[in-house]
C-alpha cells in the first residue's frame, strides 16, 4: 500500500522541487524477448524485477511481485502459499504476467494494471484516470473517525452523522467512512464523469450504496449547490487538487500520463478548491460542523491567513496534523456560531 504514497512523495517533495526536472525518461515500449526457462513465481519476479531496473521503472521488486501475485491469485507475494512460489507456472499466466509487465515498462501505475488496490481494508476497483488513493489520506480518515467518536453523534442516532466529500474520486474516502460508521450517511460528489461511475461501481461492489449519495457536480459552479440533497452536514471531507500548478510538471510519468491532471492540480499555490470548499462552509455546515482537508505542507499557514482575512465565515483552524513522513499535511477547520 505504500508503494504510490511513497512515490508520490518523492516526486512532490524530494531533490526535484525549486525546478528542477525529474530525470526518469518513458522508456519507450518493445517486446521483451520469450522467457525461456524461466517457470516459477520466483524466477519471474527476479526476471521482471532486473528488466523493469535495467528499463529506470521505479519500485521494479514491488512492481513484479505484485503483478506475479495477482496472476496467482494473491494481493501480495508474501501471502502467496510458499508451494506456489517454485511450482512451474502454465503458458497462460506467463503470458499473462508478460502482458501485465509490459504495461508496466508503460509507466502504468501497477494500482491501474492490477485493477484494485485496498484502501482501509476494503478493495477498490481502479480505472485509470481516476485519481489512485494515497496511504496518507488513511490518515485522515482516521482522524475523521477520532473525532466522530468524540461527538455527541457518535452515539448513534440514524442517518448521522451527515457527511459530505468533495472530490470522491474512487470513492476511497466515502466509502471507508461509512463502512466504519453504520449509522452515517455520505454525500460524495466529483465532477469527474469517470470518477462518479466509478464511486458508483465501488460502492454497489461493497454493497454500500443505500447510504451514499454520488453526485455529478463541479464544486466552482455555486449553482449546482442549491440542489444538494439532505440538508447541511456534520463534516465536509475533502482531498481535494492541491499541488502548486508549478509543481505539475515534476510529477512522475506515471502520475502525469494516467491520472486526471484535474485531480491534482490545485492552481497558483494550490489553493483554488480548498478556498471554494471554505468559502461555502456556511452554507454546506451546521453550526460547530467540521471540515477536514488533505492539504500540501505549505497550506497550513496559507490556509490560516486566508481565514483570518475572512472572519464573516466564521471558520478556525483548530488542529493540524503530519502525516507519517512528520509533513503537515490535514486540517481540521471549525465552524463557530455567528
Ligand atoms: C486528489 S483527488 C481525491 C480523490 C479521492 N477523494 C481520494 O482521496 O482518493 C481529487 C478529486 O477531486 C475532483 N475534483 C477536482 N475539481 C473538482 C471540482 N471543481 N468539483 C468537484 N470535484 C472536483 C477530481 O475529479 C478528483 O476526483
Amino acid at each position: 500500500m505504500e508503494l504510490w504514497g511513497r512515490m508520490l512523495w518523492a516526486f512532490l517533495s524530494g531533490p526535484g522541487r525549486g525546478g528542477r526536472t525529474l530525470g526518469w525518461a518513458f522508456s519507450s515500449w518493445q517486446p521483451q524477448p520469450p522467457l525461456a526457462g524461466l517457470s516459477s513465481a520466483t524466477e519471474l519476479v527476479s526476471h521482471w524485477t532486473r528488466v523493469f531496473e535495467k528499463r529506470g521503472i521505479p519500485e521494479a521488486r514491488e512492481s513484479s511481485e505484485y503483478i506475479v501475485a495477482h496472476v496467482l491469485g494473491a494481493k501480495t507475494f508474501q501471502s502467496l502459499r510458499p508451494a506456489l512460489w517454485t511450482q512451474p507456472l502454465t503458458s497462460q499466466q506467463l503470458q499473462c504476467i508478460q502482458e501485465l509487465s509490459s504495461r508496466r515498462l508503460q509507466r502504468m501505475p501497477v494500482q491501474y494494471i492490477l485493477g484494485e488496490w485496498d484502501f482501509q481494508g476494503l478493495s477498490l476497483r481502479m480505472v485509470p484516470p481516476v485519481f489512485i488513493p494515497r496511504p496518507e489520506t488513511e490518515e485522515l480518515v482516521e482522524w475523521v473517525l477520532e473525532e466522530v467518536a468524540q461527538r455527541s453523534y457518535a452515539v448513534g442516532s440514524p442517518g448521522s452523522p451527515l457527511i459530505l466529500e468533495v472530490g470522491c474520486g474512487s470513492g476511497a474516502i466515502s466509502l471507508s467512512l461509512l463502512s466504519q460508521l453504520p449509522q452515517s450517511r455520505v454525500i460524495a460528489v466529483d465532477k469527474g464523469e469517470a470518477a462518479i461511475s466509478l464511486t458508483h461501481e465501488n460502492a454497489q461492489r461493497l454493497r454500500l450504496q443505500d447510504r451514499i449519495w454520488i453526485i455529478h457536480l463541479d464544486m466552482t459552479s455555486e449553482r449546482s449547490w442549491t440542489h444538494l440533497p439532505l440538508g447541511p452536514v456534520d463534516l465536509v471531507v475533502s482531498n481535494p487538487p492541491y499541488v502548486f500548478h508549478q509543481d505539475m510538471e515534476q510529477l512522475a510519468p506515471e502520475i502525469r500520463s494516467y491520472e486526471d491532471p484535474a485531480a491534482l492540480d490545485g492552481g497558483e499555490e494550490g489553493m483554488d478548491i480548498i478556498t471554494h470548499i471554505l468559502a461555502l462552509a456556511p452554507q454546506l455546515l451546521k453550526d460547530s460542523g467540521s471540515i477536514f482537508l488533505e492539504v500540501d505542507p505549505r497550506h497550513p499557514e496559507l490556509v490560516s491567513s486566508w481565514l483570518q482575512s475572512r472572519p464573516e465565515l466564521y471558520l478556525n483552524l483548530v488542529a493540524v496534523r503530519r502525516d507519517f513522513c512528520g509533513r503537515p499535511r490535514f486540517l481540521h477547520i471549525q465552524r463557530s456560531r455567528p
